[in-house]
Formats: C-alpha cells, sequence, structure tokens
C-alpha cells in the first residue's frame, strides 16, 4: 500500500506555508530570544534564505552526525531545492541546521545552549501552568477509572497546547465531539490486561504537554497499571517546543515544588519512581531523525519489543508512526501502524495534512463543513493498535 510522500514544494499546501510563513517567524523568534553574536544571525538568517530559495547543503564534514544525516538520505539531496526533499525529511533537517547555525555542537560559549530554551521556560513558568497545578486539585485523588480518563484526556489534549487539566476537570473528562477518532476503550482494557507490564511514552513537547504526561505516567505507576514507565525524549532541541532531559527535570521540578498539594505529592513520587527505576527516562539519535519509525535501527526496536503499550504523543510521532504520506483518512490505522514493534496508541491532535482511521461519515461531515480540519489544531485521535 502506498500514497504520495508529503513535499512542501505545493505553493498553498500546509508544508509550504510551514517553510515559507512559520520557518521565517521563527527564526525572528528565536534571533530575539537571545543575544546571538554577528556570525550566529548571519548564519540563522542564511540558513532561512537557503531552505526557502536555495539549494540544499550538506552539514559540515566536521559535524559529529555529518555521516549519520548522509546515511539518512542527505547524499540523494545535496545540491537540490529543500522543496524537493520528503516534508518530513526537510522539516528535520532544519532543525538540525538551526543547532548548526547557532553553534549548538560547536566548541564555544554557544554550545549546548538551546535556543528554544526562553520560550519553553517562559510557557512553564507562566500563569497558565499555575492555573493547571490547581485544576489538578480537582481531579479525583484516588486511582479511579475516572480519573484515569480525565489524565488521559489532558495528556491528549496537552498536546493542543491550550486545553488541559482545566477543561478535563470542568468536562468530566472529555471533549467527545472534537475526537474524530477514539478507541480509548481498547487502550484501557488492554492495560488491564497486561497490568504490570512496562509502558513507553513517546514524549512530544515540554511545558503544557510534559506536564499531563508526567501526570499521566504518575497515574499508571502509582495505579499498578504499569510496572515500569520509560519516558522516550529528544536528544537535542527539536521543533521548538520537543521535550528534552533539561525539560523533564524542570517539569518535574515545577511539580515538586508546586504550593497545591496534589501537585506536589504526584512530584515526589515521580522523583522517587526515578531514584527506583520505576520512571525511567531514555533517547536515542533516532528520535531526531528525518525518518518514519518503520526505518527505526534494530537496537531501537529491541527497547520496545516486549513493552505492554507504547504511547505516542503529539502530531510529528503521528507522521512518522504511519508515515508523512497523503494516505485515504479511511485507511486503517491498524494497517500503517502494524510495523512498530509493540502494541501501539497514537494521541494526537491533528496539525499536518496526514491522517488514518477515521469513519467515511466522520470524513465527510468534517469535508463538508470547509475548515482546514486536518491542521487547525482543534481536531485529536486516540487511536489503538494492540498488535492482535
Ligand atoms: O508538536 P507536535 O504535535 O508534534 O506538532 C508538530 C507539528 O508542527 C509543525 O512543525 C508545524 O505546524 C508540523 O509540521 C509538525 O508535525
Amino acid at each position: 500500500m502506498t500514497a504520495p510522500v508529503i513535499r512542501s514544494d505545493v505553493p498553498g499546501s500546509f508544508a509550504w506555508g510551514v517553510f515559507h510563513d512559520r520557518h521565517p517567524k521563527l527564526i525572528q523568534q528565536v534571533i530575539d530570544a537571545l543575544p546571538y553574536g554577528p556570525g550566529e544571525r548571519a548564519a540563522v538568517e542564511d540558513l532561512l534564505a537557503e531552505s526557502i530559495s536555495g539549494a540544499l547543503q550538506p552539514l559540515s564534514t566536521s559535524a559529529h552526525d555529518h555521516q549519520q544525516w548522509v546515511e539518512w538520505g542527505g547524499e540523494g539531496l545535496h545540491g537540490r531545492p529543500w522543496g524537493e526533499a520528503p516534508f518530513l525529511w526537510a522539516e528535520s533537517y532544519f532543525y538540525r541546521r538551526l543547532l548548526e547555525a547557532t553553534g549548538y555542537f560547536r566548541p564555544g560559549t554557544w554550545q549546548g545552549i538551546d535556543p528554544f530554551a526562553p520560550f519553553k521556560d517562559a510557557e512553564l513558568a507562566g500563569a497558565a501552568v499555575d492555573a493547571e497545578l490547581v485544576a489538578l486539585g480537582d481531579l479525583p485523588s484516588e486511582f479511579t477509572d475516572k480519573r484515569a480518563i480525565a489524565l488521559l484526556s489532558s495528556a491528549l489534549w496537552g498536546n493542543r497546547a491550550d486545553l488541559s487539566f482545566q477543561i478535563t476537570a470542568e468536562a468530566g473528562g472529555s471533549i467527545a465531539s472534537d475526537l474524530v477518532a477514539d478507541d480509548s476503550e481498547s487502550l484501557w482494557a488492554e492495560l488491564e490486561r497486561a497490568q504490570g507490564g512496562r509502558v513507553c511514552i513517546i514524549a512530544d513537547n515540554a511545558g503544557r504537554e510534559l506536564l499531563p504526561d508526567l501526570v499521566l505516567v504518575d497515574h499508571l505507576l502509582a495505579s499498578g497499571l504499569a510496572a515500569q514507565v520509560v519516558v522516550y525524549v529528544k536528544p537535542q532541541p527539536y521543533y521548538v517546543s520537543d521535550a528534552t532531559m533539561a525539560d523533564v527535570l524542570a517539569t518535574v521540578e515545577r511539580l515538586r515544588t508546586a504550593t497545591t498539594a496534589a501537585a506536589g505529592t504526584i512530584g515526589e513520587r515521580l522523583w522517587r519512581a526515578m531514584n527506583s527505576g520505576a520512571l525511567v527516562v531514555r533517547t536515542h539519535p533516532f528520535f531526531c531523525a528525518p525518518l518514519p519509525f518503520h526505518d527505526m535501527p534494530a537496537d531501537l526496536r529491541s527497547e520496545f519489543a516486549g513493552a505492554a503499550m507504547t504511547i505516542l504523543k503529539g502530531d510529528l510521532n503521528y507522521r512518522r508512526l504511519v508515515g508523512d504520506q497523503l494516505w485515504p483518512p479511511t485507511t486503517a490505522f491498524t494497517e500503517l501502524a502494524s510495523h512498530f514493534p509493540s502494541a501501539v496508541t497514537a494521541l494526537r491532535t491533528l496539525k499536518s495534512d496526514v491522517i488514518v482511521g477515521v469513519d467515511a461519515a466522520v470524513v465527510a461531515q468534517l469535508d463538508n463543513a470547509g475548515t482546514p480540519w486536518r491542521t487547525n489544531g482543534r481536531h485529536a485521535v486516540i487511536q489503538v493498535d494492540l498488535r492482535r
């Protein structure tokens, strides 16, 4: 089964807009957020110009991962317009090159400085997170189904980043009308069945998404649904807000030091779970690779094999799971997710063209509404492949 691979060279398409509208704004924000010197500023602006109208250049041969990117497909793309590369490849490479331009990997003063840290720090410190921590206290405190459903919903809508505990506390757990596919009952049934196994979570964004993700992790462990949770984060700053280990530590600390008792208790439990190995945070270079998960290397594949469930958060992980291709939206999710080494659940709000596993009647209704439902971030899916 195949479908056209998405590229960013179709004017007016969503992918085209990411390069031509979103990236110029993003680059401006990056060079305004930290006092980069003339060299870094010029390199960042050159990257933007190259990605819009130039030819795709390789990483410098002195870069530690130069060869890795050649193997990930760079060789065939060097010298060609960026828009001819698959959108997933080009967007991922843009973030790698942005780290190059800001000196993230180069020995020197900017080495190891996350260019997106000012945005992530501001979000985590902000009033919206304060309100989230207060709302956490309104959720049922016992490890009931009601709490589980509310926390799953918070983790899902945390990917939308304007909705999380506050809305789930009010709405009793779901915003059903915006969910275009909901296999959550299968997820809970499978977790009950496999009780006490290892659950993997492939995290997405820091801040208002990672916070509910970690609260869900705490629930899985404290309720006994999982004996161990492994959270996978990015090895380096990526797609602006993607979570790294530094973001996990900052979020656990935000919970621990919260003035509300519910949040503080969860933060302490997460800390102790890390001490005991019940909660493990891991990463791998492949999490910043420009390729679908179908192509994951054997060492990473073996980490997921044997997990009771892997939960993938967010839009980018969804694109990598099912392939960044224009599938008919009614294509079965299980058909495209079956390559993954364990049972999988996608928790994703729709922010790009890729979508599968939606009933024909729902697709027709969404199409008829005339809104860009695939990309406007309003809709979401909970999709499960039980691998049976
Ligand atoms: O943070 P998320 O949910 O993975 O969303 C990332 C998405 O944002 C974009 O970079 C731009 O909207 C998409 O191309 C990408 O899939």
